[in-house]
């Protein structure tokens, strides 16, 4: 672990415990980035109340412990510390993460086993934009977790279960399979479902029909089940479709809906009621979990068995984390949903508690997302006011991004591939760089632009990197040298790639890939002063400075690269 700040936060601990007693060992020494050096750490001055002693005093008494520190530490002002590291020892931390296949990240002991909720479209309807971000920000924590070591178990938990299906098969049936599957493969099934709405409204030999069709469904009448198949695979070939225009790594195995869930639903309802967590009220089966009161300050319940015996979503969420836990031995549950169901997460997780169904060695988090909003601030939507198709959206980013790069003289096929990318990039880094429980607006205009923290400017300066290795004419592999920042812009790029590998565990921990688009963007941007005021290939350069300088290129290229690829961002070779 090369975190500058880390190393110094360890370091200066050591020093607190050596100086003042080793009580003092787990004291914050407050080390904080410094425009007077490198970093400065605060600690005297709140130790130096409790000690009853001078802050200046109790700084220089840690300074004579840091004497050996490869860097200089100088006692200023009341008593901060200003530590400035030497710059010998960035070049060899530098260096070995240079040569560190992994590039300063490393990997968790013990291993967890992770499961990921993300993505979950309702099959009733079609896919929309708010299923976007739940899939791209699961997608990314997924890839962060496999990265540093973790078992990642994704669960795709799709609303392909319940009453609607009575009439999503009967108008199946109506228009025929034929017809339906090519609709539902297309995206269509938004249409789908409202066709079957308005004829169950308005039709009562349909509606009644439909009941019917529910009761031989959950009874596992094997005709129907053949045709909830028909529809439900169809559906799946569309999700897979947008799942790969996306280029996410969810596949048929991670499918895990709601009507996995289906024959444990009753059980899971009598193991709660035996257990006494789960209580009859008005003919309702509900968990009234402790702390949760509603407007009235009545005990708030989970219906988990509605009266007249039918199940919903919170029993097979019951069901689910039970199953998660128990079968799939998660140590940590993560369920990348939409922030609007807060309470319901609260819920299912203080009643799985209060069931002995979450022991406290399991964590479950709930990585609330925010709404996608429109230009005018409400919920995103077309002109005519329908939520939009997800695929639609897609290809709209793919078309625009081939119209901003249509003059640079690519021919077509490369132009595509690029678009492609372009596109996807945009729109995946425009819902990654954002903390994940904020609201944002989705603009084209803005997620496009070659410039700022945006998907096509990271895209562009990995490219661009890539390019001095071409006109250099050797690969980043090569270029194996010793990184020696000597400018201070050097110095400060390198520095900044020494924190990498603890960021990309702080996403892991934290659930936050935001930070990480953060830091690349810093990244991109030290490095653009670097490349301005280093030359690297230019006439005149000498040999040794020129390896020099192509270590530390290669060096951000790959952290660039790692940190895209984490978080599924496609880095196109050329832009
Ligand atoms: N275990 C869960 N409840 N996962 C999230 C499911 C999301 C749900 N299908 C929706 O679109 O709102």
């Amino acid at each position: 672990m090369t975190d500058p700040q880390i190393v110094l936060t360890e370091r200066v601990q050591q020093a607190l415990a050596a100086a003042f007693g080793a009580e003092h060992a787990d004291a914050d020494p407050l080390i904080r980035p410094s425009q007077f050096a490198d970093f400065q750490a605060n600690v005297a001055m709140s130790l130096a109340k409790r000690l009853r002693r001078s802050p200046r005093e109790v700084a220089q008494a840690l300074a004579a412990e840091l004497s050996d520190f490869p860097g200089t530490v100088e006692v200023s002002g009341p008593g901060f510390l200003n530590i400035t590291l030497d710059d010998s020892w960035i070049a060899a931390e530098a260096t070995s993460m240079l040569r560190d296949p992994r590039a300063g990240v490393g990997t968790v002991t013990p291993p967890q086993t992770v499961v990921i909720d993300y993505s979950a479209p309702n099959a009733a309807k079609e896919m929309h934009v708010g299923h976007l971000r739940t899939t791209i920000v699961g997608d990314a924590l997924a890839r962060v977790h496999e990265h540093v070591g973790n078992t990642v178990i994704r669960q795709n938990h799709l609303g392909d279960w319940g009453t609607p299906f009575g009439m999503l098969i009967e108008h199946l049936l109506d228009i025929g399979e034929e017809a339906a599957v090519e609709q539902l493969e297309a995206g269509m099934g938004t249409e789908f479902y409202q066709a079957a709405r308005a004829k169950f409204d308005g039709d009562d030999d349909f509606k009644a029909r439909s009941r019917t069709r529910v009761t031989t469904l959950q009874s596992g009448d094997a005709d129907t089940l053949r045709l909830w198949h028909v529809f439900m695979d169809a559906t799946v070939r569309y999700f897979n479709k947008v799942y790969g225009m996306l280029g996410v790594t969810l596949t048929d195995a991670d499918l895990a809906g709601e009507s996995m869930y289906n024959p444990m639903l009753a059980k899971t309802c009598d193991d709660l009621e035996a257990a006494g967590v789960a209580v009859l009220s008005e003919g309702a089966l509900c968990l009234f979990p402790p702390g949760f009161t509603g407007s009235d300050d009545k005990p708030l319940p989970l219906i988990i068995r509605k009266s007249d015996g039918g199940y919903g979503y919170a029993s097979t969420d019951m069901a689910a984390i039970r199953y998660r836990v128990h079968d799939l031995k998660a140590d940590r549950l993560l369920y990348v949903v939409g922030a609007d169901q807060a309470l319901h997460f609260r819920m299912v997780f203080a009643a799985a508690q209060q069931a002995g169904w979450l022991p406290d060695t399991v964590s479950a988090e709930h990585v609330q997302i925010g709404m996608m909003l429109g230009k005018d601030g409400r919920r995103f939507k077309t002109r005519s006011g329908e939520s939009v198709k997800l695929m639609a959206l897609l290809q709209e980013a793919v078309d625009r991004a081939g119209a901003a790069i249509a003059e640079r003289g690519y021919d077509e096929a490369t132009r595509a591939e690029i678009a492609q990318d372009v596109g996807m990039g945009a729109v995946k880094y425009a819902d990654l760089s954002v903390s994940h429980d904020s609201e944002y607006v989705f603009d084209f205009d803005r997620m496009l632009k070659f410039t700022g923290n945006t998907g096509p400017y990271m895209q562009y300066a990995t490219a661009r990197i890539r390019s001095i290795f071409r006109k250099a004419g050797i690969t980043p592999a090569d270029a194996d040298g010793a990184v020696v920042p000597a400018q201070p812009s050097e110095r400060a790029l390198a520095l900044h790639l020494l924190r990498f590998g603890v960021l990309v565990e702080h996403v892991a921990t934290a659930s936050e890939p935001h930070t990480l688009c953060a830091f690349l963007f810093e990244t991109a941007s030290l490095f653009s002063t670097f490349y301005e005021e280093c030359p690297v290939i230019k006439e005149g350069v000498d040999a040794e400075t020129k390896q020099q300088r192509l270590a530390l290129c290669a060096l951000t290229l790959r952290v660039l690269e790692t940190g895209l690829d984490l978080l599924g961002m496609p880095v196109p070779e050329r832009m």
